[in-house]
């Protein structure tokens, strides 16, 4: 509530005037002369005109409450004119609603002299002749003169101050309910409220802050100059001010607050405060910054020493107490190395550079053996730190705090280690950083772990460990540059393994894989610690002795053979591993990498062909052979795709009664520079060239199209058999080739039969599997080709979805010969009879063996005695002569 107004009484010294109206002489006023003046004779006078001309409003009310004297000063304040004041009741200067209380007022200070209205200053509400409220400081003087109680009033214009601390008012009621921290600025920028928010967040309480500047309240041991200036020169702009900065708490914490400052102007325009609402944005700030200048160093992919190097300097950037380390784990999690650590000492850096992961190992090696936080609060009580107290107390650490570093799925990658001066624990911000930074540490980490994973990959073989080609190459050019510059020879070994195919086909991949990595292991066992060993491919090897000539090379690959050839066990199956090696040898068969490599692999071929588990060395015979072979290898490219390969067939009759059972379609190639190249030539070059899938292809097509065509004509040929290859059966759209082939030539499965050797039949690949159980569903015949040459087991063919067995031409050429062969076929054929399978006899080429299969009940028989591969038309030839 507002103190009351003061009424002042009318004097009767003054005849009342207009404000409009000249200004009447100045009375000569009854006090005067009682003044100290007195005596001047124009002190009276001298008074009046000092009282008139006061800044303050002056009003004199005699013992009737009659304005006796009302100055320039009151005339601006109220409106009103001296004249039309003068001589009339004080109450025509108090507002109408506190009239009564301000009448009662005066009338019992001129009774008592009780009232407390005299004497101090107070601030009083006044209504002008317009109307306006305005707000005064009044003080209140009592004069008595002849026993008559006069009063004079002095009053200042406050209602600008008035209205202010109102507004203020309203806006600390306001912000005060808010969490956020506010602080209100007057128009000279110096704080005049702050909020409970701003007191909990920063710690000030209002006596502390208030008239201090913001900036100054806010800034801190690390502050930027600038930065918070901006700040307090902001609010003359009169504009809404947005920045994020760091500032500090009383006790000298700093935090990231993102501030939002408000001018609020009065009426005239002119500033009346600025409110400043403060949000702490601390963590995500931190992590913005963080984040950025990490990801910024790792998208420039810097190494992750630099990386690590960055997130310790933003880290003592935003907490200038802390230094930093960043230790990574070794790969067996025994030790901790150090990454980064730019301002922790010299002295210290010994200590992280080997530090051991342990459950007493300092503070980062506990903090990794456990996976959790360690704090030492004092370094120099922590039994942990023992043994490192020394090189602590000369780095200046004594209290330490390390947070281990995690991968995703847990592990612990390494530690971050914040050191600390002073012996404390780490406070809300410290932690906060911490956490934010690990994971960014742990990404990097991370990454750069996979970084060296893949230049691994690029350079070494995933499944061995070996040097890659790539590396291995450029290694051998290393040493083959120093064999060079000391005149010394050098042997390059290309190592091929023996059925390795095989293996893979019949025991999977797995056994494979297992089998690799033991050869692996024992060739590079078996050579000295200059040589180099590398996996070029698949199951190919090669090996690099420097300083080794022909005879040595010879020794060492004698002693590589021999270790290859020692048997091993594998999926429970017992193998007994061999090779084939090819040695070429600097300076005699080339003078760079490539040469001898290309050399060794010829070399390889050789002793391949010669029969496997052996070594050929390189000469110039075998380069031209592997030339032709070259050679070969392009002209049945061109072959396949433009003619020159067709086909043969050799007629297939039922031994009983002779009749045509069907027809086996055999690949012919005849090219116009090798002339004809036999089919035991040019099959297995297209297997290991890559070819066998499409010359599949183009026989199945031919195959077809020649059986459509020889219906057509009704040439009666009951049904075709074709070859295919293992790369067929693991090609998973052969049952949908098949089966288009077929429709496209207007063909029923049953007009094909398709052949397959056991190994291809039996091969754990599950595509093959699935191909071979397709084919059998869709009705195409399956005949087991070169059977009796493998290991089948009754049992196994049990299971195995074929029609037809074929009884290779080994067992036929000697049958009649010896007595055991026969016995053999007769047990192949019983086996057949006992599997409801049809068993065609292959190579028959004697009377004598024809007859002992049709005895023994032998179906089907194929051979020269009948006819051979013949042409279509030839073949037709020969149906219509029999
Ligand atoms: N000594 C002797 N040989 C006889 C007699 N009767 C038939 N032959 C020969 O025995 C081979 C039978 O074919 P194969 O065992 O499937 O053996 C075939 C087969 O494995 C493969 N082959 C032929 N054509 C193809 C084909 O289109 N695709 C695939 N994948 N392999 C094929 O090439 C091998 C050799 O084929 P060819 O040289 O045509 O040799 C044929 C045939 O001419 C005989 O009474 N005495």
């Amino acid at each position: 509530m507002p103190p009351p107004p003061i009424t002042l009484t009318p004097a009767d010294v003054v005849k009342p005037t207009h404000a409009t109206e000249k200004r009447p002489p100045l009375p000569e006023l009854p006090l005067l002369r009682h003044t100290a003046l007195t005596g001047a004779t124009n002190a009276g006078e001298i008074l009046v005109q000092t009282l008139e001309q006061a800044i303050d409003a002056v009003v004199v009310i005699d013992e009737h409450n009659r304005v006796v004297f009302f100055n320039a000063a009151a005339e601006r304040l109220w409106g009103w004119g001296n004249r039309e004041v003068i001589g009339r009741s004080v109450t025509m200067l108090v507002p109408a609603d506190i009239q009564p209380r301000h009448d009662e007022l005066i009338e019992r200070n001129r009774r008592t002299n009780e009232s407390h209205i005299v004497g101090s200053s107070r601030k009083v509400r006044l209504e002008r002749k317009d109307g306006r409220a305005l707000w005064a400081t009044l003080s209140l003087s009592r004069i008595t003169v002849d026993r008559r109680v006069m009063y004079t009033a002095f009053l200042r214009d406050v209602t600008r101050e008035h209205e202010d601390q109102e507004q203020l008012r309203l806006l600390s009621l306001g912000t005060d309910a808010t969490g956020n921290a506010v602080i209100i600025t007057d128009d000279e920028h110096r704080i005049v409220f702050i909020n409970a928010g701003f007191r909990r967040l920063f710690g000030h309480d209002a006596e502390e802050a208030c008239g201090r500047r913001p900036g100054e309240l806010l800034a801190g041991a690390h502050t930027e100059a600038a930065s918070l200036a901006r700040l307090d020169g902001q609010q003359h702009r009169g504009e809404t001010f947005r920045a994020d900065e760091i500032v500090y708490r009383k006790d000298g914490r700093p935090l990231w607050a993102s501030l939002v400052m408000d001018p609020i102007h009065r009426e005239d325009g002119s500033l009346r405060n600025c409110v400043i609402a403060l949000t702490e944005i601390t963590r995500s700030k931190m992590y913005e910054l963080l984040q950025r200048s990490v990801l910024e160093t790792m998208i420039q992919d810097r190494p992750v020493r630099e990386v690590m190097d960055t997130v310790c300097r933003k880290v003592e950037s935003i907490a200038p107490e802390l230094r930093v380390a960043i230790l990574v784990a070794s790969d067996d999690s025994k030790y901790l190395r150090l990454l980064a650590a730019p301002s922790v000492p010299e002295v210290f850096r010994p200590v992280l550079h080997q530090l051991p992961i342990a459950p007493d190992s300092a503070s980062s090696g506990t903090a990794a053996w456990y996976g959790t936080s360690v704090e030492a609060s004092s370094v120099a009580s922590s039994p942990a730190w023992a043994p490192y107290r020394e090189l602590a107390a000369a780095a200046g650490i004594a209290a330490c705090w390390a947070h281990p570093i995690k991968a995703r799925n847990g592990r612990v990658l390494g530690t971050l280690a914040c050191y600390f001066v002073d012996q404390r624990r780490p406070d809300d911000l410290h932690r906060q950083l911490v956490e934010l930074c690990a994971p960014l540490c742990a990404v990097a980490i991370e990454r750069e772990a996979a970084k060296i994973h893949i230049e691994r990959l690029a350079f070494y073989d995933a499944l061995t460990g070996l040097p890659n080609r790539r590396l291995l190459l450029a290694q051998a050019s290393r040493a083959l540059a120093l064999c060079a510059r000391h005149g010394t020879p050098l042997a390059m070994l290309f190592i091929d393994l023996d059925r390795f195919k095989q293996v893979n086909d019949t025991l999977g991949h797995d056994s494979g894989d297992a089998l690799l990595r033991e050869i692996a292991q024992r060739l590079q066992e078996c050579v000295r610690d200059a040589d180099l060993v590398g996996r070029l491919s698949g199951d190919e090897f090669a090996i690099v002795l420097p300083q080794t000539n022909a005879e040595q090379a010879c020794a060492a690959v004698e002693r590589l053979l021999a270790s290859l050839a020692r048997p091993l066990q594998v999926a429970g199956a017992r193998l007994n591993p061999s090779a084939s090696i090819g040695v070429s040898l600097f300076p005699d068969n080339g003078c760079d990498v490539d040469t001898l490599l290309r050399h060794a692999d010829v070399a390889m071929y050789q002793a391949k062909a010669a029969g496997r588990n052996a070594y050929e060395f390189f000469s110039p015979e075998m380069n031209r052979y592997a030339h032709e072979r070259m050679a070969l290898e392009a002209a049945l490219r061109d072959a396949l795709s433009g003619g020159g390969l067709y086909l043969h067939y050799q007629p297939q009759l039922r031994l009983d009664d002779n009749r045509l059972y069907g027809v086996e379609a055999l690949a012919r190639w005849r090219d116009p520079h090798f002339g004809d190249v036999p089919p035991s030539h040019f099959i297995p070059l297209a297997e290991e060239c890559g070819l066998i899938v499409e010359l599949g292809r183009v026989v199945l097509d031919e195959a077809c199209r020649q059986l459509a065509d020889w219906r057509r004509r009704g040439v009666p040929i009951p049904s075709v058999s074709l070859n295919l290859s293992s790369p067929h059966f693991r090609d998973p759209t052969l049952p949908a080739l098949i089966a288009d082939t077929l429709a496209r030539h207007c063909l029923t499965p049953r007009d094909i039969t398709l052949e397959a050797t056991e190994s291809m039949v039996m091969d754990a690949h599950p595509i093959t599997q699935e191909n071979v159980a397709a084919i059998h569903a869709a009705g195409v015949h399956l005949a087991l080709d070169d059977f009796g040459t493998g290991y089948s087991s009754l049992g196994y063919l049990r299971s195995l979805p074929v029609s037809e067995l074929k009884l290779d031409r080994s067992f036929i050429r000697d049958l009649g010969r010896d007595d055991k062969t026969g016995a053999l076929v007769d047990a192949v054929i019983r086996m057949g009879e006992s599997l409801n399978l049809t068993v065609v006899a292959e190579g028959i080429e004697r009377q004598e063996q024809a007859r002992f299969l049709a005895r023994h009940g032998c179906h089907i028989g194929q051979g020269y005695l009948y006819a051979r591969p013949l042409a279509p038309d030839t073949l037709e030839q020969w149906l219509a002569g029999r």
